[in-house]
């Protein structure tokens, strides 16, 4: 776990330039006619339609994606009255969290007041900026009615984040921890330290789930919250027990099933823990320091369900979980407020969400194997990709169902996909072909059935409904690595290919094999020799029929799978050389790169066929080729060696294909640039075209450059290796791939096979 020093923490907030976030254009802004729109003269024409309607404001302005981030800094985090200034860091903490978990733009505002009266006039001069407003640790209990009179007057969403932000995901916490524990939240006896704005607002949410009133105990600074205490505020004293015999923490904590704690760091002790009933469960939520040190918890005893606000250590119950997702679907649909139907939303789904298998990439993030619903994680991770689909879709929906929605959603599927995109998860290429696939799903051998991320990356696959796996390997290994990984493999087949019971399809494949390569010296023998190979007897699969496509590659040296893909499926006849292709999808478009694994040293004939697999490929996808032909000399400029090669392959396929949309050799900026090609090179054939299609003159630059690309731009998705010019869907990973980019090649495999079918039954109808 991570420990964070003093040092570190503001080394981290003054380097490279002070504070955490910045202010962005969204619109060009380099001509004079660029300026002269996004200010004066241009800019009057947005003022008066928005003057003529307020609800353009949405259209023309940032509005719809700006919540205001606004805080008078009276207590801040467990740190209490620091003041506005003070309580900055904080906020635009919340900012940056704001943008990277919901994609919303925040300005953080910090008021000098705290008279409640004048704090509520000062925010609601502000708020026509913002399309909602997050209260953020303004103290108890003025921040009640701030929120009150916030709610009314303005007609956008406002949230106290502290109040219901944290409700909503320790509720869900609460929910799931009851789950683990098996106790019934109608009986569970509560203990709740702390009766300032989080802890009020949390035990109201838990008595909406079921808790009840008599089983709650409330203390506050000056100990048990008893009704006969006198000036108890309203919030207080409906919370107030009757009960006589409990004083201090220490008295009510006995026999309870549930401390929350939303107080201040440090009052819980180890004993006060051993005094509570069976499986207690452990809220220590206040921030930075919780009410007891994870690691006391712990060692308390052995049965303790522990939950901390921090990031640092299993089951973070943080507000963080949820102000993102939930201000998003209130955005997105312009709610004019966030109400009890949308949070209840938002509880269920953030439950519900830690119960599913966690993402790969959420595993991957906390160095841990494999998170299971359970003791150690019961509240998904803030970094879970899925929350912004789940949760914001949940709550926009209750927005609509409850009748504060301005803006209606109908295809929910678009609206998923259209917050995937908005974090960058996904683009659309990838998005296309998982859909694709999907709808029809084909039968997909994977080789290395043992391997870790193949084998997630088949259950992955399988649950997302793009193939029926078939893992090829030793079937009590694989079956003892998925329990490891908590993988289920219900429906998917185990082929233990060196087994007996394979014995008479490894004879059968041999024949075949032998018979079709007899002509160059095979006999049966050597044949079944090789079908105790993987990449043979699963590539045979393909070839028999018994499957529709193959993938392998994690452990495998390319040059033994291109050998044997070369023997088992063969090239396709009008060629005779295969190649592979990566796909960029960058901030600029989606770009195709051959070859990038397969041929070292290629002569012209092989980058004739590199081009016209590519186009072939490209059209696979859908797109029209636009395709440059690259080395690092312009149309003809070096006429000896490697450009000259590219040079004559290129003049042939121009010849031969005098509709093919191809030219070189050129540089890649040329390529690239369309106006410096176009200017310098009239005569191209590429003129006045974007390109899309980058065929390099060898392996080592094209391989290259994808992987540079991968390495400076993190963001820009690759998708890749794809096989192009095999007589069948064998397709190849490379070594270091993610269990993602395992499922993005099943999914091109899947269509590659489906597509490789409806050829067949045309060519058969014919
Ligand atoms: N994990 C999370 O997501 C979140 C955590 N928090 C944490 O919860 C805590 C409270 O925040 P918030 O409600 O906004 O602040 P408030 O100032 O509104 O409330 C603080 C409450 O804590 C009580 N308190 C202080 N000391 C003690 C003590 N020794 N024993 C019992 N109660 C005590 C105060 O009592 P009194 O009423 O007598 O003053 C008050 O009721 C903070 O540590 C904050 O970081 C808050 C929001 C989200
Ligand atoms: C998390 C949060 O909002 C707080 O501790 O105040
Ligand atoms: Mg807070």
């Amino acid at each position: 776990m991570v420990k964070i020093s003093k040092e570190a923490a503001l080394e981290y907030h003054e380097n490279s330039r002070p504070g955490k976030i910045e202010v962005i254009p969204t619109k060009p802004y380099r001509t004079q006619t660029d300026l002269s729109l996004a200010y004066s003269p241009g800019v009057a024409y947005p003022c008066l339609e928005i003057q003529q309607n307020p609800d353009d404001a949405y259209k023309y302005t940032d509005k719809g994606n700006l919540v205001a981030v606004i805080s008078n800094g009276t207590a801040v985090l467990g740190l209490g009255d620091i003041g506005a200034l003070s309580g900055k860091p904080v906020m635009e903490g919340k900012g940056l969290l704001f943008k990277i978990y919901g994609g919303i733009d925040v300005f953080d505002i910090e008021v000098a007041e705290k008279d409640p009266e004048k704090f509520c006039e000062a925010v609601e001069k502000i708020a026509p900026t913002f399309g909602g407003i997050n209260l953020e640790d303004i103290k108890a209990p003025e921040c009640f009615y701030i929120e009150e009179r916030l709610k009314k007057s303005l007609d956008i969403p406002v949230m106290h984040d502290d109040q219901h932000g944290t409700a909503i995901i320790s509720a869900a916490g609460l929910k799931n921890a009851l789950e683990v524990n098996g106790k019934d939240i109608k009986k569970v006896k509560i203990v709740v330290n702390g009766a300032g704005a989080a802890a009020i607002s949390c035990t109201k949410l838990y008595m909406a789930l079921g808790a009840q009133r008599e089983n709650i105990v409330m203390l506050d600074s000056k100990g048990v919250i008893t009704s006969d205490r006198p000036n108890l505020t309203e919030q207080k004293k409906f919370f107030a027990t009757d009960r006589r015999d409990i004083h201090t923490l220490e008295e009510a904590i006995k026999g309870a099933d549930v401390f929350v704690g939303l107080s201040k760091g440090n009052i819980l002790s180890q004993d006060m823990i051993r005094s509570m009933a069976d499986q207690p469960i452990v809220f220590a939520l206040a921030n930075p320091v919780p009410e007891i040190s994870y690691e006391e918890a712990m060692a308390s005893r052995p049965d303790v369900l522990m939950a901390t606000g921090r990031s640092d250590y299993p089951n973070q119950i943080n507000n963080v979980i949820g102000f993102p997702y939930i201000f998003r679907g209130a955005l997105d649909v312009h709610a004019t407020a966030i109400n009890e139907e949308m949070k209840m939303a938002a509880v269920h789904a953030i439950a519900e969400l830690a119960k599913q298998p966690v993402p790969d990439v959420v595993n991957d993030i906390y160095q841990v194997n494999n998170l299971t619903f359970g003791p150690l994680y019961f509240i998904p991770k803030p970094v879970d990709p899925r929350l912004i689909t789940e949760v914001s879709a949940a709550v926009a929906k209750a927005a609509i169902d409850s009748g504060v929605a301005r803006k209606t959603i109908t295809d929910w599927a678009a609206y998923k996909n259209q917050l995937r995109e908005l974090l960058g998860q996904e683009t659309k290429l990838t998005q296309k072909l998982h859909d694709t696939a999907r709808s029809h799903p084909q039968r997909v051998v994977f080789a290395e059935g043992i391997h870790p991320t193949m084998l997630k990356a088949a259950v992955q696959a399988k649950a997302e409904g793009i193939c029926q796996p078939i893992l090829l390997g030793n079937d009590e290994r694989i079956e003892k690595l998925a329990k490891e990984l908590d993988l289920n493999l219900d429906g998917i087949e185990i082929v233990n290919l060196r087994h007996d019971n394979q014995a008479e399809r490894r004879e059968r494949y041999a024949r075949v094999l032998a018979e079709k390569r007899q002509r160059q010296g095979y006999t049966v023998d050597e044949a079944n020799d090789k079908m105790f190979e993987r990449n043979y007897f699963g590539m045979m699969m393909v070839e028999t029929g018994e499957a529709d496509a193959f993938i392998t590659g994690l452990y495998t040296k390319y040059s033994n799978t291109i050998k044997v893909a070369k023997e088992v499926i063969g090239i396709r006849p009008e060629y005779n050389h295969f190649g592979t292709m990566h796909i960029v999808n960058s901030k600029k478009g989606t770009y195709y790169i051959a070859d990038t694994l397969i041929n070292r040293h290629p002569d012209k004939e092989v980058l004739k066929d590199v081009a016209k697999l590519s186009a072939m490929t490209v059209r696979f996808f859908n797109d029209e080729p636009s395709i440059a032909m690259l080395s690092y000399s312009n149309f003809g400029s070096d006429d000896s060696g490697s450009p000259a090669q590219v040079h004559q392959a290129v003049e042939e396929l121009q010849q031969q294909y005098p509709d093919l949309a191809i030219d070189g050799e050129m540089q890649v900026n040329f390529a690239l640039n369309r106006e410096l090609r176009d200017k310098k090179y009239p005569f191209s054939r590429l003129n006045g075209r974007d390109v899309n299609t980058l065929v390099f003159p060898n392996l080592s630059s094209a391989n290259g450059a994808y992987k540079l690309l991968q390495a400076l731009s993190p963001e820009t998705e690759i998708i890749g290796p794809i096989q192009m010019g095999l007589n069948k869907p064998i397709h190849f990973t490379d070594f270091e791939c993610s269990v993602r980019d395992v499922i993005n090649i099943t999914a091109v495999a899947v269509i590659d096979a489906y597509v490789d079918k409806i050829k067949n039954k045309i060519t058969e109808a014919e």
